[in-house]
């Protein structure tokens, strides 16, 4: 890892990383101490073949082990700390290693190339494929060759690439500014492996709250727990924002239209509440019955100000119907902070634990997820979500660099970014049912990668990070796919399926509309690697004014994803790579993938806001330059306040917008 490698061409590679890792290691993922580093256990990293099953080895001599074999752990655990740490110290930035600095050499190289005639080469196409446990991943349209890899995977291992990934399986606070462990591989891994931290193992912690999700969500669903007036609950709404509400969105909309969650939600619905814009209440509570309806409170902190006064507002809602006593039949809580949850009212008994070591935008597969997932489709269905996530988890952490799915298109994308400078990324899934996953991966990849500053708070000598949007095909064809095709170069990732949830085949037509779906899939990427020139279009007999016009120049990369079919598991399989894809970015930066400081600061502008807004309404007066606003804030603050407005202040009585629209002409998204 940390040897010079020549900036020449590289000569044959062994395979980076490989073999088993066995995990059963003890740190302190609470304390500010700084953290016992991983262990790898005997013969760990040499093993035959990855056997996914070996994510967190169970092994019951595991406690004792933890106990006995410390100090061994903590010498082996010194060592790896050691080998990254003088990995960082010979260089100051992973942009001075000979690795990178053999990328940027390779730069030309590829210059000189173009996908239509690199797309002539059947080797190579062979080479820029992979397959993982059916799913299928072809990157023979990125700008890449066989050699690109090599050099990638120099570089991964020059950045102690296969040790962090180890490290962030392992527990250790690899969050290094929030002293965090990075756990949501825990949140899916097997009930029965053992992962010991800070001398609990804490995949007991997140089966305990599993099961207790089973056993709420069964008896919800089968009609034992009834709501305040003994009426079965039918509905549900998830009041979140960011991970508290993306990742979960992102589930429901893959599984709602899958055939056999959709059997098992029949006659339910799920609702998100994620906007502090009181359209989304009334939106997120249209039509609902509060005799039926379960409220599934959801924030890591039990602080955010968008989803605490959601939280209130509905609470109202609830209890203006219902009264008080209703609000522990029809109000749950998901948080690490049990404590504001019990202050704000919700039972214990009815509140559904997760961990600081699990990041906000990484929670889904915890109670974040799991819970409100399962009260609409039922635990069976969403343990199987679990399963793709961890199949893709022990792949990720197991296979050889040259074999593993994240791993390369992580690096890809990262010589996208770091090296042929395209700062932006689509994520464009010819599958309606994952139209949400363009937006949680921006929030898992944008707050994750985002940063101007390495682990030890040097400005970066790269851009780091990407912007990430999407749609899904064909929509987005009308749309923006015209500046992909001739604008700007904007690398994408197709996402397509063999299977359709909902099959249709008309009769007369030429193929079904499913296979109509995909036809756009293949084309759309051929079309951005190929392009069309001028000898083509006047083969075409195309006047020479449109030419230019009507020239493709081709050569824009994109990766095709081809999955079997979408169903609960294969949705855990997609969010677990793009998951991983982030962390092995992060990772060679050397950059904190796992903070998000960035948000601060317009949360602490908007808490002075509303304690300004708060007197100049009470007192109906404007702002004045003594609220310390500047010039440009105070007018429109001033503008703002002239407006007309429903609102009473001081005695504000509660309105709730649902009452105020026409029910006619307000339609919930997830109905439309
Ligand atoms: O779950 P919480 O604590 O309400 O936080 C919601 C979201 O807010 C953020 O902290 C920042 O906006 C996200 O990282 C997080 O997912």
């Amino acid at each position: 890892m940390l040897s010079r490698v020549s900036a020449s061409k590289p000569g044959p590679k062994k395979a980076n990383g490989g073999g088993n890792i066995n995990i059963n290691v003890n740190v302190n993922v609470n304390g500010k101490t700084s953290p016992t580093s991983p262990r790898k256990a005997a013969g760990n990293v040499t093993g035959p073949a990855a056997s996914p099953k070996n994510l967190v080895q169970s092994s019951r001599q595991g406690t004792t082990a933890c106990g006995s074999s410390r100090k061994d752990h903590s010498v082996n655990a010194l060592d790896m700390s050691e080998a990254v740490k003088s990995s960082a110290e010979k260089y100051a930035s992973i942009a001075d290693t000979p690795a990178w600095k053999a990328l940027v050499d390779h730069i030309p190289e590829i210059e000189e190339t173009h996908l239509r005639y690199l797309l002539k080469d059947e080797e190579r196409c062979l080479r820029l494929s992979l397959e993982h446990n059916g799913l299928y991943s072809d990157f023979s349209r990125q700008r890449v060759t066989p050699e690109t890899l090599e050099l990638l995977f120099d570089l991964a291992k020059e950045a102690g690439l296969k040790e962090k990934i180890e490290q962030m399986f392992q527990g250790e606070q690899i969050n290094e500014t929030e002293h965090r462990s990075v756990l949501h591989v825990a949140t899916r891994a097997e009930r029965n492996k053992e992962l010991i931290v800070n001398g609990k193992n804490v995949v007991e912690d997140v089966w305990k709250v599993l099961d207790k999700i089973k056993h709420f969500s069964d008896q919800v669903r089968n009609g034992e727990w009834l709501g305040a007036t003994g009426k079965p609950i039918r509905d549900v709404v998830a009041i979140g924002i960011g991970g508290s509400f993306l990742g979960p969105l992102f589930v429901h909309t893959a599984l709602k239209t899958e055939p056999v969650a959709s059997m098992k939600a029949s006659g339910r619905r799920l609702r998100f509440l994620a906007n502090v814009d009181p359209v989304d209440v009334a939106r997120a509570l249209h039509n609902l019955n509060q005799e039926t309806t379960m409220v599934v409170i959801i924030s890591k902190t039990f602080t955010t100000a968008e989803t605490m006064l959601n939280a209130r507002t509905v609470r109202k809602w609830i209890t203006a119907e219902l009264g008080e006593e209703a609000v522990s039949k029809h109000m749950v809580a998901v948080s690490t902070n049990v404590k504001l949850v019990s202050q704000f009212g919700i039972d214990p008994d009815n509140t559904f634990e997760f961990w600081d070591w699990v990041g906000g935008r990484y929670s889904v597969c915890s109670a974040v997820g799991m819970l409100p997932l399962s009260l609409q489709y039922g635990f069976g269905i969403m343990e199987q979500f679990l399963e793709g996530a961890r199949d893709i988890d022990n792949h990720f952490l197991n296979a050889p660099f040259e074999k593993n799915i994240p791993v390369t298109l992580g690096l890809i994308n990262l010589w996208n970014i770091s090296f042929l400078h395209y700062p932006a990324r689509a994520i464009l899934p010819y599958c309606q049912a994952l139209a949400k996953l363009a937006p949680h991966i921006q929030q898992v990849s944008m707050e994750s990668n985002g940063k101007g500053v390495d682990m030890n708070g040097k400005p970066l000598k790269f851009e780091a990070g990407q912007i990430d949007f999407g749609e899904p095909g064909t929509n987005g064809q009308h749309s923006f796919y015209q500046l992909i095709h001739q604008g700007r170069v904007i690398p994408c990732d197709f996402i397509g399926t063999i299977k359709s949830q909902q099959s249709v085949y008309l009769k007369g037509e030429i193929v079904s509309n499913h296979d109509e779906l995909m036809c756009n899939f293949f084309a759309q990427a051929d079309a951005l690697a190929t392009g069309k020139n001028a000898v083509e279009l006047r083969a075409e007999n195309v006047p020479d004014n449109l030419i230019p016009h009507k020239t493709f120049t081709g050569n824009r990369p994109s990766t095709s994803i081809l999955l079997p079919e979408l169903n609960a598991y294969t949705t855990g399989q997609i969010l677990s790579l793009y998951e991983a894809m982030v962390a092995v970015k992060g990772f060679v930066w050397g950059i904190n993938s796992f903070d998000q400081w960035g948000v601060e600061l317009g949360k602490v502008l908007a808490s002075k806001c509303r304690s300004k807004m708060n007197s100049a309404r009470t007192q109906s007066r404007l702002i004045e330059a003594s609220d310390g606003f500047n010039f440009s804030t105070t007018r429109l603050l001033n503008r703002y306040l002239k407006g007309k407005t429903f609102l009473q202040y001081p005695e504000p009585r509660d309105i709730f917008p649902c009452d105020l629209i026409d029910s006619e002409n307000c339609i919930p998204p997830d109905e439309i």
